[in-house]
């Protein structure tokens, strides 16, 4: 298997629907989903590019993962449901902090799921296959009122450059950033991935025109000498 040019990660609270987004856009498909254990990963071939993209589980128990996970990462999508405030609150809480080992110049994106749920005209596109199977995707759901606006998404994009320490003006602006989807109905699922592959692919390309990480040799470094105690002196 080709190695991945460049990696996105998927972040965000237990059911808030990363897995369903992401067989949405692979498979074209809603799945009946089940939570997530560790993480897996696709691979989209994009242009002349490999990008891999990575699902993660977002309960509490595998917290401890998602920064692995970030490693080196171009671009991390942080993903809440519409419907409960709890889950964009939680990106920062619990999710933010884990994007520290991603690469510096990492794209966010804030993703707001599960608008065929909500009260509002926008989602009501025409399901790609049907309905299918499942506790919140089956059937017509019964409308629940939207909870989160577009400007508390706008918001936290805000407190993630801040947190980054980026310039706003240096990065890609916050309607650009933060997406509405429904998995279930496919809506604005393929804008929020195509839009990411095309801003990460000169991102790739910066990093290949910067080379190889630096490394440091260490077998041309002299063995350092050893005291009496058994320490490096
Ligand atoms: N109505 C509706 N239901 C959705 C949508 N996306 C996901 N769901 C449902 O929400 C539940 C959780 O979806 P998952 O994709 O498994 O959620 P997840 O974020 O991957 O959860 P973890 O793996 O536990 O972190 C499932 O029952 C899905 O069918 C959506 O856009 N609309
Ligand atoms: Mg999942």
């Amino acid at each position: 298997m080709r190695k991945p040019d460049g990696k996105i990660v998927l972040l965000g609270d237990t059911n808030v629907g990363k897995t369903s987004l992401l067989h949405r856009y692979m498979e074209r498909r809603f799945p009946d989903t089940v939570s997530t254990v560790g993480g897996a990963f696709y691979l989209k071939q994009w242009r002349s590019y490999n990008i891999s993209i990575w699902d993660t589980a977002g309960r509490e128990q595998f917290h401890g993962l998602g920064s692995l996970y970030c490693r080196g990462a171009a671009a991390v999508i942080l993903t809440y449901d519409v419907s409960h405030p709890q889950s964009l609150l939680e990106l920062e809480d619990r999710f933010l902090g884990l994007t520290d080992t991603a690469s510096t110049d990492c794209l966010f994106a804030v993703v707001g799921n599960k608008m065929d749920l909500v009260e509002e005209g926008a989602a009501e596109g025409r399901e790609e296959d049907g309905p299918g199977p499942g506790t919140a995707g089956s059937g017509r759901s019964p409308k629940v009122p939207k909870l989160v606006q577009p400007e508390d998404a706008v918001a936290l994009y805000r407190k993630i450059l801040k947190y980054k320490m980026l310039d706003e003006k240096a990065v890609p602006a916050a309607e650009q950033m933060c997406f509405e989807t429904s998995a279930k109905t496919g809506y604005n699922v393929d804008l929020l991935f195509e839009t990411l592959f095309d801003m990460v692919v000169p991102l790739i390309l910066r990093q290949r025109a910067q080379g190889p990480p630096q490394t440091v040799d260490i077998s041309s470094r002299k063995t350092p000498r050893q005291t009496r105690s058994g320490c490096c002196a």
